[in-house]
């Protein structure tokens, strides 16, 4: 689903912000270091006119030193002279660079840790609609493209504009006649790159979204290999990259063809018009209106600034993938986390364990087409230290409620509270702390065993306590298992946690909501990769630990509702009924259609269910 709504958003933004505005936005990542920048500029503009300079130097040789009687000596001289500006323009350039790399690979770095926080920041239901290549490019190769243009782009756009104008004027000093002809030959180009401006800020914008959602479509076949290959749907996969992959080659060759247009144009009018001066400059010098040494001096001139006239192609194309680069980072950058601590939090005058959902409704954003919302009306009690099952038919919204509790998304309309505080009114980072989460699809992290359960836990504890922590919580989700492997609790986990069984990672996962030593516990089906077995031996250590804290427990097994105190039925986006497991058998038709139809793979403790 996050791809192909990614791949809504290929057709870019409707409005087009002006460059200006653009980069009033990059501002305040460049102030810090833009005395840095400055520096650099004045090295490249140095190196500008140091290249300009050297054909004024060559007419003055040939018109006042090898037109006159050719002085061996000042020959000597206005070469060295020559080689000296050489040499001053390559330090120039050295220079430039050495001011301007560390200060753009630190915007860039800036910008990339800030990016990253802000995406830590923003809620679930953001990440529940962005494509994950969508934000992988935009992290990684739009920031990339920011740094090679601050570091190059825009010092040399500013630069290769001051050098041509320079030029130009320069020209206009040995001969206005030709210098005219050069500045009527710019027309044709200006309204070509007004034109490419157009063609290709919109291709750029579609190439870099489609390089986005190529990448979400290498992440979620990479991330599904196992599902992929386990329904042979490779090929398929395969054609439906392929044709992704083409529209972006096709969309990249239009973007070149763009690009060799505009430089054709900018390569073959100061071409032609050069010949054309040539043949006018010879007559001139003809008919001695012009001397030898300006004619020479004029081509070195255009020899010159014809290097940054057709620099300005590739220059100006960089421009402007770079203006979408950071739209595309300030759309994201923009997006709104409405879920975030008050101004003034608020402390539980007791931390009693209570939950409460009171008048609960709930929609997803996208959920305009229903007809009732997921959660229409709840109201449900969990007492301080109860166990309490939800269980409903598949699709009734138990997950989505679940994740009500620890503020991953919020309410509609109603109020959940914990500790008899409304959870809006919590400072979310501890309202987190006390309310841990472990979720059926399980979410490990490619460090250790170790520090995957410990991620959660308080942070005051001896590093004996978190050892023994560490053990309890492993040992409460029956997850001993991981003693064994090659380097015991230190063993690095490969992405995800791939490198362990599902049943596996479901216990570590398990173990880190035990180890957080949460007041509330909100657990979505947490056991369903277990066997009956290993389940029964899991559900007889948490039935202890638990016993002190409030937990909610989405139930897909009847083992699992075993664990319960009391049970809540979720029906049409209401609580249906609340009591103990054998209350609702005997007094719930609903009920008893639910649990017959949980796990169809459960005989016995169905049998025991339906007797
Ligand atoms: N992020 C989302 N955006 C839009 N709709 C969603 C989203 N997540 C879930 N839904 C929809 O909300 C409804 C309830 O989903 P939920 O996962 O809460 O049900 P559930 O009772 O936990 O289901 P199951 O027992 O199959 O796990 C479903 O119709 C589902 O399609």
């Amino acid at each position: 689903m996050r791809g192909i709504v990614a791949q809504g958003k290929n057709g870019g933004t409707a409005e087009v912000v002006p460059l200006s505005k653009t980069l009033k936005r990059l501002a305040p990542f460049v102030k810090p270091v833009l005395p840095r920048l400055i520096g650099g500029f004045f090295c490249a503009l140095g190196a500008g006119i140091v290249a300009l300079a050297i054909p004024q130097v060559l007419a003055k040789l040939v018109n006042d030193v090898l037109a006159v009687d050719g002085a061996s000596g000042q020959v000597w001289f206005a070469v060295g002279i020559i080689t000296l500006l050489g040499f001053v323009e390559a330090l120039l350039i050295f220079l430039r660079r050495q001011f301007v790399l560390n200060p753009a690979a630190g915007v860039e770095m800036n910008m990339r840790v800030g990016f990253f926080q802000h995406l830590q920041r923003l809620p679930v239901a953001f990440h529940e609609r962005w494509g994950s290549g969508q934000l992988l490019s935009r992290s990684m190769s739009d920031l990339s493209l920011l740094r090679r243009w601050i570091a190059f782009g825009a010092m040399m756009l500013i630069v290769d504009t001051v050098t041509v104008i320079t030029g130009l004027v320069l020209m206009f000093t040995h001969s206005w006649t030709l210098g005219l002809l050069f500045l009527l030959g710019s027309i044709p180009i200006a309204i070509k790159a007004y034109r490419f401006r157009n063609d290709f800020r919109a291709a750029s914008r579609l190439s870099q979204d489609q390089a986005g959602d190529l990448a979400t479509a290498v992440e979620e076949s990479v991330h599904g290999i196992r599902v992929i290959k386990a329904f042979g749907r490779g090929r398929d996969i395969y054609e439906g990259f392929n044709e992704q992959a083409k529209s972006l080659q096709e969309t990249e060759l239009s973007k070149a063809r763009t690009l060799a247009s505009f430089l054709l144009t900018v390569v073959a009018i100061p071409e032609t018009i050069l010949g054309i001066g040539l043949i006018i400059g010879i007559a001139q010098v003809a008919a001695g209106t012009l001397s030898v040494g300006s004619l020479v001096a004029f081509f070195a001139i255009a020899a010159v600034i014809a290097i940054p006239v057709e620099a300005m192609g590739m220059l100006l194309g960089m421009t402007l993938s770079t203006k979408t680069a950071l739209e595309r980072h300030f759309e994201v950058m923009d997006s709104v986390n409405d879920i975030t601590s008050p101004e003034a939090p608020v402390r539980p005058a007791q931390y009693t364990g209570a939950v409460q959902l009171e008048h609960v409704r709930f929609a997803y954003p996208d959920d305009a087409g229903r007809a009732r919302p997921i959660l229409a009306e709840i109201n449900l009690e969990i007492r301080p230290g109860e166990t309490m099952a939800l269980v409903g038919i598949t699709g009734s919204g138990k997950s989505t409620l679940l994740n009500l509790v620890p503020r991953l998304h919020d309410t509609t309309a109603g109020t959940v509270k914990v500790h008899g505080v409304d959870v809006r009114d919590w400072d979310l980072d501890e309202l987190r702390t006390e309310v841990a989460v472990a979720f059926e699809d399980t979410t490990l992290f490619s460090t250790t065993i170790r520090d995957n359960v410990l991620m959660g836990a308080p942070g005051d504890l001896t590093a004996e306590q978190r050892e023994a922590l560490l053990a309890e919580a492993l040992d409460v989700a029956q997850a001993q298992f991981a003693y064994q492997l090659a380097d015991g609790v230190d063993t690095l986990i490969g992405e995800e946690g791939l490198s362990l069984s599902g049943g596996q990672r479901q216990r570590i996962a398990l173990a880190r909501a035990i180890a957080a030593r949460p007041r509330v516990l909100v657990l979505d089906d947490p056991l369903s990769a277990l066997d009956v077995r290993t389940e029964e031996a899991v559900t007889a250590r948490l039935r202890s630990v638990l016993s002190g804290t409030t937990t909610l427990v989405v139930a897909h097994r009847p083992s699992t509702v075993m664990l319960a105190d009391r049970v809540a039925l979720l029906r049409d986006g209401r609580i249906d009924a609340v009591g103990s497991h054998a209350n609702l058998l005997s007094t719930n038709e609903h009920y008893r259609y639910v649990i017959a139809s949980l796990d169809e793979n459960e005989p016995e403790i169905r049998s025991e269910v339906v007797r």
